[in-house]
């Protein structure tokens, strides 16, 4: 449980506090020790770059578009910050090592947690989708409260931050979920930091802001509800079709980032259409996510919900880099993501 004494990142005392800071990404201002001016760090910090890995994984030609970096500037800055952040090639078995350590957030259902291998991944995109009342909110909210618990109990000890865009999010939700594993429901609330994105653009910015919170304190996942659909709304036809993908993927980028940088789960959901491009050989009613293959290649694993009987629903795996195509049964309950009545016990 992440509460404002125990937040490693605000202050924590003692071995574990110390753990995490190994772990912590490198705040922006580190490159000072390595001769770079107390300015030109808080230009990139106010460009959006609050870490040094942030600045490390950045091509040059975009340092170069902040106001007062000049192309020598950025030269010295990325030599600085790549000497800091390891960016070359390592073994797999400091690999394997790494990613033996990755957590996995419990998703509240037994079944849905044994084909995901324990759960949400950290450090990557997962994406559900879906039609409408498939449970793609549903999940969001109990991981909001999941992400919270001691790794022990399945939890990511870390904030939750969520973008919401359909105007969908519901506290009282995550207070149902917060009782369910014991947790006290004030500070689960204080621990999601929540924001409702406007338009595209506006979805964009707040993952400056995201990344700058993420750097301050300890964040262990990010949800944005839904993904795509102000995409849809902000851009329409056939006109704006490459315009509209070229800002998705920019988006889906900045979220990789943050996954990569910060360590946390980043789970977007995505609505379902009519297939209109397949021919006479169609399906019929074949549905697919919105997005395309910018979408399909920047998930890391994607996971197809629908309806089953009552109120159960089926989640399948479509694509993961290392899970077999499966399926799971799970509940919507009053007090969030659970196992359908028939299956317990
Ligand atoms: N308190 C509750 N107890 C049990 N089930 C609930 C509760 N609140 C909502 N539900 C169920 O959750 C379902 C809606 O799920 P959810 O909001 O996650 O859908 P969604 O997939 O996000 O849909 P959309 O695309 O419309 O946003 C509904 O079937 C509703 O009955």
């Amino acid at each position: 449980m992440v509460t404002q004494e125990n937040d490693p990142f605000v202050g924590g005392e003692g071995e574990e506090a110390d753990e995490f800071e190994l772990m912590a990404p490198l705040l922006v201002a580190k490159l000072q020790e390595s001769g770079i001016s107390a300015q030109d760090t808080k230009k990139l910090a106010d460009a959006g770059y609050h870490t040094v890995e942030a600045v490390a994984f950045t091509p040059k030609k975009t340092l170069c578009t902040i106001k007062g970096i000049s192309e020598q500037k950025a030269d010295k800055i990325l030599m600085e910050a790549c000497k800091m952040v390891p960016m070359g090639f390592t073994t797999a078995t400091e690999i394997h090592s790494r990613r033996s350590e990755l957590v996995h957030i419990t998703t509240g259902s037994t079944g849905l947690d044994t084909i995901l291998g324990g759960g949400i991944e950290t450090g990557a995109i997962t994406e559900l989708y879906g039609e409408f009342r498939t449970g793609k909110s549903q999940i969001c909210h109990t991981l909001a409260v999941t992400c919270q618990l001691p790794v022990s109990m399945g939890g990511g000890e870390g904030k939750c931050l969520y973008i919401d865009t359909e105007g969908t999010f519901r506290p009282v939700r995550m207070l149902a979920v917060a009782e369910r594993f014991g947790l006290n429901g004030e500070e689960v609330l204080d621990n999601i930091a929540y924001a409702r994105a406007y338009n595209a653009d506006h979805q964009l910015q707040l993952l400056v802001q995201a990344s700058a919170m993420m750097a301050e304190s300890r964040f262990s996942l990010l949800i944005v509800d839904s993904c795509t659909s102000l995409y849809r709304t902000d851009f329409s036809g056939r006109g704006e079709l490459s315009a509209r993908q070229m800002h998705l993927a920019k988006f889906l980028r900045t979220l990789m980032r943050l996954a990569d940088e910060f360590g946390v789960a980043v789970v977007v959901t995505n609505q379902v259409v009519a297939q209109v491009d397949g021919g006479q050989f169609a399906v019929a009613d074949a549905k697919k996510p919105i997005g395309g293959n910018i979408m399909a290649h920047a998930s890391t694993t994607r996971l197809n919900l629908r309806k089953g009987r009552g109120t159960s629903r089926v989640c399948k795996i479509v694509d993961s880099p290392c899970l077999p195509e499966a399926e799971a049964i799970f509940a919507i309950n009053a007090n969030g993501i659970g196992d359908p009545e028939e299956l317990k016990e």
